[in-house]
């Protein structure tokens, strides 16, 4: 049998703890990090054998995100950043849940079924989040990974959204830039050096934010960053790692109970960057100067993007159709103050990044976010293409449109791209975030019209939400 090895450590290492059937979700695989040795090790195998189907390096990220420390958990990235395709999903989860001397036996099914040459290259991109469980777990993906004959690159601690990007640009020859860590933070801070030097700052807009990392890699993230973005932001972090990851602070905590995160000191007027465990989402907050907690989630920042990115289009005389996508999760109100007052289309998608990634791919611009906090922007060639030739015109606004597009990182939603997306609008804008949530409080009435329909989520026509 070819995987004989394969299935010999899958019996004697890694065997198998559990019994309860298990599925590849939006997030991967997630559970008590004691539980996930064996998941590891087989993520590890089947990421190896999905390199050889692509012919291109996959993806590792070891995180369970927002959840609590004592958590880990598991997500493959396809080559070009794309979660990880339905067919493989199936995959996944045939293989965690095969019995320990049944793993050489699945694998050889897939290789029969995907018609995989197994003689090809197998390269896998490993990343992991500061968990203390992280460590010992990335051995057990790169035991899985080398046992079919595989080679790791092995990137330590980073974020999911840079993983993202280093598989992005390996794939596609680095055309996106730069496949390391460093090509990621200086692609990225320079990009919003450039469009903040471009422009002068005006109105009510303080370039001075408070950061709360929740004690995970998003706080060694923003240090890095800081690196790289000269003056152009005062940032202090907090929550860089001295208390418990995820523990009262983070994106997760700020939105869900609607508090500020402790670790950060109460300061009115101020604005407030939560992001979450593995970096991939952000919630601003504020408190205004009564002490009352205001917070601008992804429903707020979908609407300030999708509003400002508009006007930059229009005012550049391009014919580009932008959307912004959005899940059932959303506020009615964001969806209905964007279709209605700002004329733009909205589609709503199942949650997890994939769906609401695939749906704004229809779009020449497409804007996405869920209510948590996770979401980007993406732009087809086409929209690329036309803003670049426009900018070299210099039509209108287009120069300032594609300074805004080299600031996102467009392989997945990430926060500090996020972050300096929103920075940069407030900027242009000459807003105080107070400014920005005032902006949006006055919106028409809480009606929804779902203008493209998938999935089970929703049905076509309006919707009151309360
Ligand atoms: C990559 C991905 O799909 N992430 C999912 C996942 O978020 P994480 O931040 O990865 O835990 O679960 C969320 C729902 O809890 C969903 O909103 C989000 O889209």
């Amino acid at each position: 049998m070819a995987y004989t090895r394969a299935e010999r450590l899958a019996i004697d290492t890694y065997s198998k703890c559990d019994t309860r059937e298990i599925k590849y979700g939006t997030a991967g695989f997630r559970s008590k990090a004691d539980q996930l040795d064996y998941i590891m090790y087989r993520m590890g195998l089947l990421a190896g054998l999905r390199a050889q189907d692509t012919s291109a390096a996959i993806g590792v990220m070891i995180t369970a995100s927002h959840n609590p420390e004592q958590d880990n958990g598991i997500k493959l990235v396809d080559p070009m950043g794309e979660m990880l395709a339905p067919a493989w999903e199936a995959h996944a989860t045939t293989l965690v849940n095969a019995p320990d001397d049944g793993v050489a036996g699945v694998l050889e099914k897939i290789v029969s079924e995907a018609c995989i040459d197994t003689n090809k290259k197998a390269l896998v991109f490993v990343g992991r989040d500061t968990r203390p469980s992280s460590n010992r777990l990335r051995d057990a993906v790169i035991a899985g990974v080398t046992a079919i004959g595989g080679e790791v690159k092995d990137f330590g601690i980073i974020s999911t959204p840079i993983l993202h990007y280093v598989v992005t640009c390996y794939n596609d020859g680095e055309n996106y830039g730069k496949a390391t860590v460093k090509g990621y933070y200086q692609k990225i801070a320079q990009a919003f050096v450039k469009l903040r030097s471009s422009s002068s700052s005006h109105g009510n807009y303080d370039p001075v934010i408070l950061f709360d990392g929740a004690n995970g890699v998003g706080a060694l993230a923003m240090t890095e960053f800081l690196n790289h973005l000269q003056d152009s932001l005062r940032v202090t972090i907090f929550n860089k790692g001295e208390g418990v990851l995820n523990h009262m602070c983070g994106a997760d905590y700020v939105k869900v109970q609607q508090k500020w995160p402790e670790g950060v000191p109460k300061t009115q007027n101020v604005r407030c960057v939560s992001i979450d465990g593995d970096g991939d989402r952000v919630i601003y907050s504020v408190l205004d100067s009564e002490g009352r907690f205001h917070m601008l989630d992804g429903d707020k920042i979908a609407t300030l993007v999708a509003d400002y990115l508009q006007e930059l289009v229009k005012s550049s005389g391009l014919k580009l159709k932008l959307g912004l996508v959005q899940t059932a999760y959303a506020n009615g109100a964001s969806t209905a103050y964007i279709t209605k007052q700002l004329g733009i289309p909205v589609a709503c998608a199942r949650t997890g990044v994939k769906h609401l990634h695939r749906m704004a791919q229809q779009f020449d611009i497409g804007v996405y976010f869920e209510a948590n906090g996770h979401g980007t922007v993406i732009f087809s060639t086409v929209a690329r293409e036309a803003i670049q030739a426009a900018a070299k015109a210099k039509e209108g606004h287009a120069e300032k449109l594609s300074q805004v597009l080299d600031v996102i990182n467009e392989t997945v939603g990430d926060a500090i791209s996020d972050m300096l997306l929103v920075e940069s609008i407030l900027h242009a804008r000459g807003w105080s975030v107070l400014d920005w949530n005032e902006a949006y409080t006055d919106f028409p009435n809480r009606q929804m019209t779902v203008l493209y329909i998938t999935g089970d989520c929703c049905r076509q026509g309006s919707h009151h939400y309360n």
